[in-house]
């Protein structure tokens, strides 16, 4: 039996509501990312859904980053960044990363290394792609980092985390 869909279409002129637009987003799955970065600007890090891949050609992906976030001004002024994939196991340090706990805090609870580009990796991540910011383009409330792909470290194999309908989802390796 196939679902009634709803429809939230907004009239125009009018902007569609914020909250309609995250209801609707909340049905997005997407990977978790805890995005890193250290340098004379200061250690920091947060929690990102907003990633993709741009061009393989410089490699290069990009990140949104809300202007309010306590890591904005960090990551913008060092200039480079590390993607840190979350595997399955690693919900908590989603939770610490995405919101409220104090910086110095949410680096303090897992092993951390440094990349060759100078930002924090963290122990167990998926995989890890040493970045470059190397344009800001501001959209609404949010700064989209271009990064251009340094180099990247890969774990053996890892179990996938997915945030969908605002909690997270293991995703296991297919055997
Ligand atoms: N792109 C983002 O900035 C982004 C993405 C996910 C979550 N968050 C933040 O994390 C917290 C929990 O989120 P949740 O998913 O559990 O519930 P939620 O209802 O706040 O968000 C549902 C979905 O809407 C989108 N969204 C939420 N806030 C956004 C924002 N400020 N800008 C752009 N897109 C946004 C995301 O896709 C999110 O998964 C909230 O404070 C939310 O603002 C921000
Ligand atoms: C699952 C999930 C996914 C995201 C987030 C949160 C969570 C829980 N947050 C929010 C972001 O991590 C949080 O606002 C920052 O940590 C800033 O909070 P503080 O200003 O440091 O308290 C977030 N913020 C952002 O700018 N871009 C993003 O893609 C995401 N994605």
């Amino acid at each position: 039996m196939q679902a009634a869909a709803l429809k939230l279409y907004a009239a125009p002129p009018e902007p569609m509501n914020r909250q309609d637009y995250r209801d609707a987003m909340s049905r997005l799955a997407a990977a978790v990312n805890v995005v890193t970065t250290d340098g004379p600007c200061g250690r920091a890090g947060f929690t990102a859904t907003a990633v993709c891949s741009v061009s393989d050609d410089p490699p290069t992906l990009l990140v949104c980053l809300n202007r309010s976030a306590s890591a904005h001004a960090a990551v913008v002024g060092n200039g480079n960044l590390c993607v840190n994939l979350l595997s399955a196991e690693q919900s908590d340090v989603s939770n610490l990363f995405g919101g409220k706990t104090p910086m110095a805090e949410r680096f303090t609870a897992d092993r951390w290394s440094i990349s060759p580009n100078g930002s924090p990796v963290l122990a167990g991540a998926a995989l890890a792609f040493d970045c470059r910011i190397t344009q800001v383009t501001s959209v609404a409330t949010h700064d989209v980092l271009f990064c251009e792909v340094l180099g990247v470290t890969l774990a053996e194999q890892a179990n996938a985390l997915l945030y969908f309908d605002r909690s997270y989802h293991p995703l296991p390796v297919s055997l």
